[in-house]
């Protein structure tokens, strides 16, 4: 009996059960961050990606491109520039009748040698070549080895654009790409690598031969500011059905993410956020109080992104700096305003994150290192640091204050716990 009302139901023209048509968005992709954006959409980054241009333009006529390391901070549209030019850099060099490819790695993805080679050989391999590339199950050396074949058989040119590149366990891969030509594995196809990292120190780690061959250009992204943001959301309003989208949201998100980060990607999220709250609570229009509950939500994925392949050293020193954050403030007690939070200072975020290390079996880092690891979460705005001076007997001395919620940091620290 059921059965047959249901199939009933099933059958009528107009079963409810699902909603046929979206109420709030008509082109969702245009707010997925793996979205790549027509020129049109890219704002306030015309200089940078002349610049970036300019570099890699001997591509087009089969030359060498300078290798290039662009940083900034997280959302400033690194990713974003670089596949852009190597997208347009690959069309105008095929009108010149050179054949390039680009490759694109997520170091933070692919961290091991072999994984990275695996995943640039499968990328620039065609049906052509015959060679084979497997998902595992061969030696570094022979991914090499027909990453090389592919490159000379296919292409004149290649750009490898390796994102995230501090995340890489070690310089192997920077040191194969850098030399395959001189070394003669690859003969007739110039290779070009973009290395991208949001760790203004990353290159102070690399080994000097390699610093010098892939450092040749480099460039710092900038955050970008209300307005820029403002336009950047603009440009992809069309994400949303039309006259959905209410007049206060954009400006409102753009603000919220200029004051507190400058960055694209979290602002992106923040408007993609509001507009699904908006169809969970089955409104009909984006409004601008959703604005505030989904920046909490893309704070959070913020994080979360921020952290994601980070060492275990870099996640307990900030669990350290956490720990003391929630003893001072207790549960619910903390504010938006870091300024309300005292700073603890280097020693203190030490001793504790040396007690973390005991726990969890790891020998622990030196005092300088760690300082390191603190001054990258710093860049990221993860934290704040902030010099004083404790009078003649004592010093000066650094004080870190943690910006991002604890509770925010305790929980998505404990997902990633290894
Ligand atoms: N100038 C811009 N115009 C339009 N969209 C942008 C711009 N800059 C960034 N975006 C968008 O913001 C998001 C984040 O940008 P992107 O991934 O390039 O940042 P990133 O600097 O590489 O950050 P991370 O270091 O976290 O990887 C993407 O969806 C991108 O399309």
């Amino acid at each position: 009996m059921f059965h047959r009302k249901h199939g009933v139901q099933g059958m009528s023209d107009s079963d409810d059960l699902f909603i046929r048509e979206d109420p709030i968005f008509v082109n969702k992709e245009l707010l997925e961050i793996s979205h790549l954006p027509d020129e049109g959409r890219i704002v306030g980054r015309d200089e940078e990606i002349g610049q970036l241009a300019n570099a890699v333009n001997p591509a087009i006529f089969g030359q060498s491109p300078s290798n290039v390391l662009i940083y900034g901070k997280t959302g400033t549209g690194k990713s974003l520039c670089a596949k852009y030019v190597s997208r347009r850099l690959v069309g105008t060099a095929e009108e010149e009748g050179v054949d390039a490819v680009f490759a694109y790695v997520d170091c933070a993805q692919d961290t091991t040698e072999t994984q990275a080679v695996q995943t640039i050989a499968s990328s620039v391999n065609t049906e052509e070549t015959e060679i084979y590339i497997p998902d595992k199950g061969i030696s570094t050396a022979t991914y090499y080895k027909r990453l090389w074949r592919i490159l000379d058989q296919k292409y004149d040119v290649t750009l490898i654009i390796l994102d995230e590149i501090d995340k890489l366990e070690d310089d192997a891969i920077l040191m194969q790409l850098s030399r395959a030509g001189e070394a003669g594995k690859v003969t007739d196809c110039k290779i070009g690598v973009m290395g991208i990292s949001n760790k203004i120190k990353y290159k102070d780690r690399m080994d000097e031969r390699v610093k010098s061959s892939l450092c040749e250009r480099e460039f710092v992204f900038p955050p970008y500011n209300a307005g820029q943001l403002n336009e950047i959301m603009a440009a992809r309003n069309d994400a949303f059905r039309n006259g959905v989208l209410e007049d206060a949201v954009i400006p409102r998100a753009a603000a919220l993410a200029a004051r507190e980060h400058g960055d694209a990607r979290k602002a992106i999220d923040i408007l993609r956020y509001a507009g699904e709250i908006a169809q969970a609570k089955g409104a009909e229009t984006v409004r601008e109080e959703f604005v505030v509950q989904a920046r909490e939500r893309a704070e959070v994925d913020r994080f979360r992104e921020l952290i994601r392949g980070s060492t275990p050293h870099s996640r307990y020193v900030l669990q350290a700096l956490t720990v003391l954050s929630l003893e001072h403030n207790p549960e619910g007690a903390y504010s938006d305003a870091a300024d309300e939070t005292d700073g603890f200072r280097t020693t203190r975020v030490y001793d504790v994150y040396e007690q973390i290390c005991r726990q969890e079996g790891a020998d622990t880092l030196s005092l300088r290192r760690v300082r390191d690891l603190l001054k990258e979460h710093a860049f990221l705005d993860i934290l704040e640091q902030s010099r004083h001076s404790g009078g003649s007997a004592e010093g000066s001395y650094t004080e870190h204050t943690l910006l991002e919620d604890p509770e925010v940091v305790r929980d998505v620290l404990a997902e990633t716990v290894s």
